[in-house]
């Protein structure tokens, strides 16, 4: 039959006009249905029949929405969710629409190991005004320039020259704070409020100069400024396209809007303090971002809003994720007296007195180093960032863990998941610092990606080393640190990065004596 027989065709006709009649007697909530039907057909069709990701396997919900992911990411268990569905459907499992997580050690290298896979929509959270930053930059390009500026920063040679600086601004002070207020009192502290504290102070020497005197006043508004932000980052990283809507952010959640106005000002008016300021020449970030700002070579050069930025994200990068390893640190050594009396047998010989201050370079893994396994297993076993690091996968899609992932999904690699898994890591459960001495050791800690791996790798993990060393060697030299409630597990909730629950890790603290 051609067109215009079929256009004649009486029988046709006659049909098309029973189908008009009836929908042209419908009232507009029965159309309104009707048409919600037609989308909810066409979405599932789209979605079972035309899905590229259809062969992998994974849970019905998160198949069909972001909001399965968003739900992981609020019940704060995200890294123990993914874990099970892994052990449930495979190395490979669907976690969202356009979401897979691949819990292969092997994908490690190839999902991070080069820029080939950027990162994902995720990161843009982290823009402000549209500012980029050398966290949040999906473009290599763009990547190079923040790394070539801010480079000389985290080198180990610039933190060594800063070294006195937070040993005397920071490590030293929160060390007679305790010494004063909690050592011998019998007495519960919060030992993870004490370190962010710290944290706090030694980023605001770096990043903008001058301390935040959190260890001295025990507040800065600047962390509730930041925490009413990051109130929305769950949300924002599961729906990234909103971030492209700053109305919609200013109108719904006005609170972080205003906290982030107030972290915009703090860090414009404290960069423009210290490059007023020609008493100091001290190399910090804050030097090298003001020298940036001024620059107007290409390539090496920032404007005013990624110069203030870049604080700020430096800010954010190093403080909690530093914090919060110390205070994960300080349990697994209560929960293990064997691990901390062998750590204190380490200390006493390099240490004379419970006074004695060590310098870096005295304190590293040449030197202790058990102290350096110490730091690698809790930082396997309670990865301050657990969950996986959303990248793109490229053009053309790729093979990873024998599975065809097209271009444009967004793959991660699970960071618990391959910390504990048992083909790379013996008896995972245990806590075992010796691992990380023994024959073999080398090929361990390429799977130790708790400062992930490649060129988007940590960028300060020389300066979170350097700091965790010095506290950790310092503390357990000058104190015996128990468990307040040693019979209690650590409540811990992840979202990006993992913290306790309740905001507490409480210790009963004791001088030693000599
Ligand atoms: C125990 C402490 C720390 C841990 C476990 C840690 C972990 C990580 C991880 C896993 C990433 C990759 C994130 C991703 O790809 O999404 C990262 C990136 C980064 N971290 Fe850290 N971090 C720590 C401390 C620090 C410190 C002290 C700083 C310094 C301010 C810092 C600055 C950065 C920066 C700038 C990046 C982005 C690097 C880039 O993309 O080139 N981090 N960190």
């Amino acid at each position: 039959m051609n067109w215009e027989q079929y256009i004649n065709n009486e029988q046709i006709n006659k049909s098309i006009h029973k189908v008009t009649d009836a929908l042209s007697k419908l009232n507009r909530t029965e159309v309104a249905g009707i048409a919600v039907g037609s989308l909810a057909v066409y979405y599932i069709a789209n979605t079972f029949a035309f899905d590229p990701l259809r062969s992998i396997p994974g849970p019905l919900a998160a198949k069909l929405s972001r909001f399965y992911d968003l739900k992981t990411k609020a019940g704060g268990k995200k890294p123990e969710i993914i874990e099970e569905l892994h052990q449930k459907y495979g190395d490979v499992v669907r976690i969202g629409p356009n979401h897979v997580s691949i819990r292969d050690p092997n994908a490690v290298k190839q999902i991070y190991g080069t820029e080939r896979f950027l990162k994902s929509d995720f990161y843009d959270v982290f823009k402000i005004d549209g500012n980029e930053s050398i966290f949040s930059t999906k473009s290599s390009m763009n990547h190079g320039r923040f790394r070539r500026i801010m480079g000389p920063g985290f080198s180990q040679s610039t933190l060594d020259n800063l070294e006195d600086i937070f040993m005397d601004n920071g490590i030293l002070l929160f060390l007679d704070k305790l010494d004063k207020n909690v050592a011998d009192k019998n007495m519960p502290a919060n030992l993870f409020n004490e370190f962010h504290l710290l944290a706090f102070d030694v980023l605001g020497e770096l990043a903008f100069g001058k301390s935040f005197d959190m260890v001295k006043m025990n507040s800065h508004p600047f962390t509730s400024w930041l925490k009413a932000r990051s109130s929305i980052i769950p949300l924002l990283t599961t729906f990234p396209m909103l971030n492209k809507y700053p109305m919609l952010v200013r109108n719904f959640f006005p609170k972080a809007n205003e906290a982030l106005g107030k972290i915009k000002e703090f860090s414009h008016g404290t960069l423009e303090e210290r490059a007023a300021d020609n008493t100091t020449n001290r190399r910090d970030f804050a030097h090298i971002l003001v020298e940036a700002r001024n620059s107007n070579k290409k390539g090496v050069c920032l404007t005013e809003g990624e110069c203030a930025m870049a604080s700020v994200v430096l800010t954010i990068a190093g403080t909690d994720t530093t914090s919060n390893t110390m205070t994960f640190t300080a349990y697994l050594l209560g929960k293990n007296p064997h691990v901390e009396e062998k750590l204190y047998q380490e200390l006493v010989k390099a240490m004379p007195s419970r006074d004695s201050v060590l310098k870096y370079k005295d304190a590293r893994k040449e030197s202790l180093p058990y102290l350096w396994a110490v730091i690698m297993e809790v930082t396997r076993m309670m990865p301050v960032v657990p969950v996986g690091m959303p990248r793109v996968c490229p053009k053309g899609g790729e093979v990873i863990a024998g599975k065809y992932i097209p271009e444009g999904t967004i793959v991660e690699v699970p960071v618990w998941s391959i910390h504990y898994h048992p083909d790379i890591f013996e008896d995972p459960y245990t806590f075992r610092p010796e691992r990380w001495l023994e024959h073999g050791a080398d090929e361990l800690t390429k799977y130790n990606i708790a400062f992930s791996t490649g060129p988007r790798m940590c960028a300060g993990k020389n300066l979170a080393m350097m700091e965790m060393t010095l506290v950790l060697a310092h503390l357990y030299r000058r104190f015996d640190v128990k468990l307040a409630k040693p019979n209690e597990e650590l409540q811990l909730s992840a979202q990006f990065i993992t913290k306790p629950t309740d905001g507490q890790m409480n210790v009963v603290i004791r001088s030693r004596k000599d």
